[in-house]
C-alpha cells in the first residue's frame, strides 16, 4: 500500500533554514532566490508576523513562528538573530543539532564559532560569517571563517550561500573577524554618514536638498566603481582628483588637519572592540 504525504509537508532537500527573518536574512534570501535557489528549499523562523508575511509574499519561502519547526529537515542552518539572543536560540535547538548534524552558518557580530559550537553541544561544522547590507543588491562582501569540523563540501555550501549576496573572502584567523565586522560589516553606515555630511554641507553652501542628495549619492557610487573597476589604489585615484592649488587640495588639507584618518582609525577600533565585547557579554 502506498501512503501519500500532502505536498505542503514535504521539505525539498537540501533545504536551508534561516533562524531570524530580519534585515540581513531578508537580504540573503533575496540573493539566493535571485540566483535561482528554489523558494521551496528555504525555511525561515521569525517571531514577527509582519516579517513572516512579507518574506512569504515577496519570495515564496516557507515561514514559521518557531525555530524548531523551521530547522526540521534542513541541512544548513543560518543563524541571523541578534548576538544578544544567540545563546538562548542555540539552547533551544541543541538537541536537534546533535541529532541532525547540520552545517551551522552564523552572521552574528562578535559571536565566535567556539561559542556557537559549545551552545549547540559541540562537534558541529560552523562557519562564522560577516556580510553587509549591500547584500540586498547582490553588491555586498562577506568575510567567512570555517571551524575545524567544516569539510570541503560544507565550505562550498557556505560560500555559495554568501556569494549570492556579493563577493566573499575567507579569513583563516578567526580573531580577525571582529576587524572584518568593523570595516565591512559596519562599513556601509560610515559611507552613509559621509553622504549625510556631504549633503548637509552642500545644502549649507546653498544647493537645493534634492540636488545635494543626488550629488552626494552619485559621487559615492562613481568613486566606488572607480575603486573596484580601475585597478588603481585609492591613493592614486585621490591624487588624480587633487589638482595642485585647487579646490580638492583645500578640502583634503582640511580633512587631514582635522585628524580624519585618525578618527576613522579610532572608529574602526571602537567597532572591533565592541565585537569582542559582544562575544564576552553574551557568553
Ligand atoms: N544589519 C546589518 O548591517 C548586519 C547585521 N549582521 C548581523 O545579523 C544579525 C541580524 O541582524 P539584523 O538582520 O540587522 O537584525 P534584525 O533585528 O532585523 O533581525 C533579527 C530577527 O530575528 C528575530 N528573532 C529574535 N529571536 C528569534 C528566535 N528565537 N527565532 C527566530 N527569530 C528570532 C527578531 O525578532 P524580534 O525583533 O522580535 O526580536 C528579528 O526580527 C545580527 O546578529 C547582526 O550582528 C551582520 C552583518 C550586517
Ligand atoms: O551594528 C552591528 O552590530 C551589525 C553588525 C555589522 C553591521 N551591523
Amino acid at each position: 500500500m502506498t501512503s501519500m504525504t500532502p505536498q505542503s509537508q514535504v521539505p525539498s532537500p537540501p533545504s536551508i533554514a534561516f533562524i531570524g527573518g530580519g534585515n540581513m536574512a531578508r537580504s540573503l534570501i533575496a540573493g539566493l532566490v535571485a540566483h535561482g535557489m528554489a523558494a521551496a528549499s528555504i525555511r525561515v523562523a521569525e517571531p514577527v508576523e509582519a516579517l513572516r508575511s512579507a518574506l512569504h509574499d515577496d519570495y515564496g519561502v516557507a515561514t514559521f513562528a518557531g525555530a524548531a519547526e523551521a530547522v526540521d529537515g534542513a541541512g544548513t542552518w543560518v543563524f541571523a538573530v541578534k548576538p544578544q539572543v544567540m545563546r538562548a536560540v542555540c539552547a533551544e535547538l541543541a538537541g536537534t543539532a546533535q541529532s541532525s548534524r547540520p552545517l551551522v552558518v552564523s552572521i552574528a557580530a562578535g559571536i565566535t564559532s567556539d561559542q556557537l559550537d559549545r551552545w549547540l553541544d559541540g562537534g558541529l561544522a560552523v562557519v562564522r560569517t560577516m556580510p553587509n547590507t549591500p547584500a540586498l543588491l547582490g553588491a555586498g562582501i562577506t568575510g567567512l571563517f570555517a571551524n575545524a569540523h567544516v569539510d570541503a563540501q560544507q565550505r562550498a555550501q557556505a560560500g555559495h550561500i554568501l556569494s549570492s549576496a556579493g563577493e566573499t573572502v575567507w579569513i583563516d584567523d578567526e580573531t580577525l573577524m571582529d576587524a572584518v565586522t568593523a570595516e565591512s560589516g559596519s562599513g556601509p553606515a560610515y559611507v552613509f554618514l559621509l553622504a549625510e555630511a556631504m549633503q548637509a554641507a552642500g545644502e549649507a553652501q546653498g544647493l537645493p536638498a534634492d540636488t545635494a542628495r543626488k550629488l552626494a549619492a552619485q559621487t559615492i557610487l562613481g568613486a566606488a566603481r572607480m575603486l573596484v573597476e580601475s585597478g588603481e589604489t585609492a591613493e592614486v585615484l585621490r591624487k588624480r582628483v587633487t589638482s595642485p592649488g585647487g579646490t580638492t587640495q583645500a578640502a583634503i588639507e582640511t580633512f587631514e588637519a582635522g585628524g580624519f584618518r585618525e578618527l576613522v582609525g579610532c572608529a574602526i577600533t571602537a567597532a572591533t572592540v565592541r565585537g569582542r565585547e559582544l562575544s564576552k557579554a553574551n557568553d
